[in-house]
This record gives C-alpha cells, structure tokens and sequence, in this order.
C-alpha cells in the first residue's frame, strides 16, 4: 500500500509510524486509518521488529482525533462510521509488541483514544491531553470511554468527557495517562531509551503478557462494535452537526434545544 498520510520506518527492531498531516494537526480521515491498519499489521507480525512506536508530524500534535473538514454528517472512509475505527483500535492491540504513544503537542478526542489504548504513552513537557466529543457533536463508545475509566479511573474519565477540558502533560501523569513526562528535546531520547529496554526482553514474554492484559478488558470490543450504530445515527442528527459546524465556524455550539 502506498501512504500518503502517514510516515513507516523500522530501525534496528522499532517500528516507527508517524501521522503525517501536520496541518490538520494530525487528525485522521478514512484514508489516514486504512494507512495505519496496515502499517500497524506490517509491524506487528515483522520478525525484526520488537517494539512499535505511534508519533503525529511536528510539533503541534500527535493526533486531533476525526478530521473535522472530512465530516459532514458520516465520515469518508469505510466502516460504521465512515472510518474504521473499531479495526484500527483492534490492531493497536492486538499486535503482539507494545506499542509506545510519542506525545508532543495536542492528543485530543480520537488521538486521545489512541494514546489510552497504546501501551505506554510518553509525553513532552508541553502535551495536552484532553477529550472534544460532547463539544464537537461525537463520542468514543468503547475503548475512548469504558477503557479509559480502566486506565484513569471513572470520576476521571467521566470528568474528562463531561466537561472536555484540557490536561497538561504533567496532569496527565498524575491521573496514570502517561508513563513519563521530560523536556520536549529530550522525548526522541526518551522513547528511544523505552524501546532499548524493551527490546532487551523476551518477545514471547511481552506478547503473552500483553495478551493477558487485554483478555480482561476485551468485552469493551462488543461494547464498541454496538455503540458504533448509536455513534452512526447520532452523526445524521442536527445535534451532532451542530457541533461540527460550530467548530468549523469558530464559534460556540448551541445544544440547548436538543436537551433531554
Ligand atoms: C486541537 C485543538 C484543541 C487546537 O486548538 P487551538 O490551538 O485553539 O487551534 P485551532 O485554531 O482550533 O486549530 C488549529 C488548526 O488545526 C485544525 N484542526 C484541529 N483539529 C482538527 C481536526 N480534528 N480536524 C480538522 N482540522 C483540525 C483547525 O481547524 C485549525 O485550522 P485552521 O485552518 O488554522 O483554522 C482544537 O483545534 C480542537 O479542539 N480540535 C477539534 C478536535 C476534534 O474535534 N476532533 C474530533 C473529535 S471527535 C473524534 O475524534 C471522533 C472520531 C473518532 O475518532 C471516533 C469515532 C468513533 C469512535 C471512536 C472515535 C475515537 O475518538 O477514537
């Protein structure tokens, strides 16, 4: 597959995948998932590479969830939703090497998903964590929820998606969203150090270990798989597009009349 969204390397044993459109800070259109599905399926089963690392394009984000400008209503790619969300969390965790989140900049709505379910997440000091759906007219109905609560606790995950306020790299490693905090200059290093360890042990080990991990909190796949067809007629509702077209319009969503 040719990619045109995202950056594949692999170097002595780590697999690097980059989002690469910066100026969408990163966030992903159908295209940009089918890429990382297959950059994600290329690392995970590649004999040489122990240990995967998911980084955004330069400085001002990792990921910024859904592209905005491709969603109108429905996405434009494939799946539930018009993007096929439920594959690429699924691959994230189901390649059997840990896969290391490198945060600098914005890892808001579906970036912040994506950071939650990879293994480890390692942020500069400049991060911003945070969730967007109940502001911009969506919502992540598994991992991005229920896997959360598991990760920082529920009155923190309740309060992250509630209120949809923004959390610094340090409050992030507070709650337990993130392994490590450093200097934005050091993070490269950083992660590079993370993956030396990682690729000092026994990848039969890790793969078992990391299965065992995710067989505790594999109902949340169904509770995801189902929730996607609420998250699909939500998006044909005005409701919903108010949000998208508030965040187009630089403005303030106005919900009042849809409360319930
Ligand atoms: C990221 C912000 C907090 C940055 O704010 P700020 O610093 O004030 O800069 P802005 O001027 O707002 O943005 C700069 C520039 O970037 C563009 N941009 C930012 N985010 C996006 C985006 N997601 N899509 C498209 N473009 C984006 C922005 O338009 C500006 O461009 P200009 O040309 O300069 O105007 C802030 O930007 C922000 O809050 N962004 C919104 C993020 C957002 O709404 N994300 C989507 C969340 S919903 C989502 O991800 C659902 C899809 C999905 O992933 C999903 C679906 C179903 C189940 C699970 C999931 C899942 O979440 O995993």
């Amino acid at each position: 597959m040719d990619y045109q969204d995202i950056l594949f390397d692999v170097t002595d044993g780590v697999a690097s995948i980059t989002i690469n459109r910066p100026d969408k800070y990163n966030a992903f259109r159908g295209r940009t998932c089918e890429e990382l599905i297959d950059a994600f399926n290329r690392a995970g089963w590649d004999r040489e590479v122990g240990v995967i690392v998911l980084a955004g394009a330069g400085d001002k984000a990792f990921c910024t969830g859904g592209d905005q400008s491709a969603h109108e209503g429905q996405y434009d790619g494939r799946g539930t939703i018009g993007l096929p969300m439920e594959d690429l969390h699924s691959i994230i965790r189901d390649v059997p090497k840990p896969v290391i989140a490198k945060v600098q900049g914005y890892a808001i709505g579906g970036g912040n998903v994506l950071c939650t379910i990879c293994d480890f997440t390692i942020a500069g000091e400049a991060a911003v964590f945070g969730q967007v759906g109940p502001k911009v007219g969506s919502v992540d109905p598994g991992f991005g929820t229920a896997y959360l609560a598991r990760v920082v606790g529920e009155k923190k995950a309740r309060e992250m998606w509630y209120l949809c306020r923004r959390y610094s790299a340090q409050e992030a490693l507070a709650m337990g969203l993130v392994n490590a905090v450093v200097p934005t200059a050091d993070l490269d290093a950083e992660v590079a150090r993370w993956c030396a360890e990682i690729l000092d042990k026994s990848p039969t080990a890790l793969a078992i270990a990391k299965r065992s991990f995710n067989m505790d909190s594999e109902t949340i796949r169904g509770i995801a798989g189902m929730g996607m067809y609420a998250l699909r007629l939500y998006y044909d509702t005005d409701e919903s597009k108010e949000g998208g077209r508030a965040f187009k319009e630089k403005r303030k969503p106005d919900f009042r009349r849809h409360s319930r």
